[in-house]
């Protein structure tokens, strides 16, 4: 059966989002990456493709040669290019708890989100500190496909390196303190159990940092390393997911170390994203695993520096379009 269209989140109206929404089609009409996005039109004006309102997910695939389908949104927005306004909030939220409920119900194969401005969203009371996070609890008591562990957990995903941060939305501080044991085990066990199970790579080796300068040298340099995370690396050794570490983060992203890995399981934010980042700008996707939805999203922000300029690239967006179409096919989903 073919497969549902993918949903596109609106994110921030102010952003680069529209316009790389209109790119991305603009590059996709033609093949059999199908989309429909969820925003209230006033969002996606102003930009040179053309516009298709429909009323139900199964209508993007007839429209979409011609127009980007868009399910309109009951909350409207006032877009103001290179801006965010926090009281687009509530449309900017409603789009992504919409996007969700179709993917649940098997309406839509996937979710792509486009990027959102975290601080005006929280401005606006939003609790959450970004997507992940917020997925997660909207798909709480949905169930997980067969053998797979809730997250969430956040990968970067390149052509030159996979990463996965174990802390996300934290402050250094904080993320320092809330380092476990178990916490380390419990992501990577969902990391192994996603590359093998939706990238398709057998008995995956995850490289585990550590998260002081030299992986603590010995203790002599925070004793994080020695006692939290070369235990965590032990215990997933004995469950028999194919992990070593912790390694210096330093010394862990240069090519020939790359090739002994298929993920970098990292304590930071920043451990992770900077070489994925710097590595693949423009071609890293950010999934979030251990969700029973697939999502992703490019890995970049909503860049209102250069939002409405014209020079915003696409390619992160369609390399996460096409990554969500390839997961959801893997998955069988509808
Ligand atoms: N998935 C999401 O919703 C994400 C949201 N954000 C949010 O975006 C906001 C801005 O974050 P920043 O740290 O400034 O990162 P950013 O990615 O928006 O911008 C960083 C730099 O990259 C450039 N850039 C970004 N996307 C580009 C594209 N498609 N083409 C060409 N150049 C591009 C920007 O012009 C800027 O110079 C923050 O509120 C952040 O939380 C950041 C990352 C992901
Ligand atoms: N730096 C990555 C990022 O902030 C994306 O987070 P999320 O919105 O995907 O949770």
């Amino acid at each position: 059966m073919a497969h549902a269209p993918l949903a596109l989140t609106m994110g921030e109206p102010g952003g680069v989002g529209p316009e790389i929404i209109c790119t991305a089609w603009e590059r996709l009409r033609d093949t059999k990456f199908v989309f429909f996005v969820l925003a209230d039109p006033a969002a996606l004006e102003g930009n040179s493709c053309s516009l298709k309102i429909i009323e139900a997910p199964r209508q993007a695939k007839n429209v979409f040669s011609e127009s980007v389908p868009v399910l309109p949104l009951n909350n409207k927005v006032l877009p103001s290019r290179g801006k965010a306004d926090k009281k687009n909030a509530a449309s900017v939220i409603e789009s992504i708890e919409r996007a969700v409920e179709l993917a649940i119900a098997g309406e839509a194969s996937g979710i792509v989100t486009s990027p959102i401005q975290k601080s005006s969203l929280i401005q606006s009371g939003f609790n959450f500190p970004g997507h992940t996070e917020f997925l997660a609890e909207l798909t709480r008591n949905t169930a997980m496909p067969e053998e797979c562990t809730r997250g969430p957990v956040m990968l970067l995903a390149g052509p030159k390196l996979k990463t996965v941060p174990v802390t996300i939305h934290q402050s250094v501080v904080s993320a320092a303190k809330s380092l476990t044991t178990e916490r380390i085990v419990g992501v990577c066990t969902v990391a192994a159990e996603s590359l093998a199970q939706d990238f398709g790579i057998k008995n995956p080796r995850l490289a585990v940092s550590g998260l002081n300068p030299h992986a603590g040298e010995d203790g002599a340099i925070g004793k994080e390393d020695n006692e939290i995370i070369a235990p965590a690396v032990n215990a997933l050794k004995a469950k028999g997911i194919n992990t070593f570490g912790p390694l210096p983060a330093d010394t862990m992203f240069h090519e020939d170390a790359r090739a002994r890995y298929d993920a970098a399981i990292c304590m930071l934010h920043d451990q992770a994203l900077i070489p994925a980042k710097t590595l693949s700008f423009h071609d890293a996707v950010n999934v979030t695993l251990g969700l029973p939805v697939i999502r992703t999203s490019p890995d970049h922000g909503t860049a209102l520096d250069i939002a409405g300029q014209g020079i915003a690239r696409a390619d992160s967006l369609i390399a996460a379009i096409k990554l969500a179409s390839e997961l959801a096919e893997r998955r069988g989903s509808i």
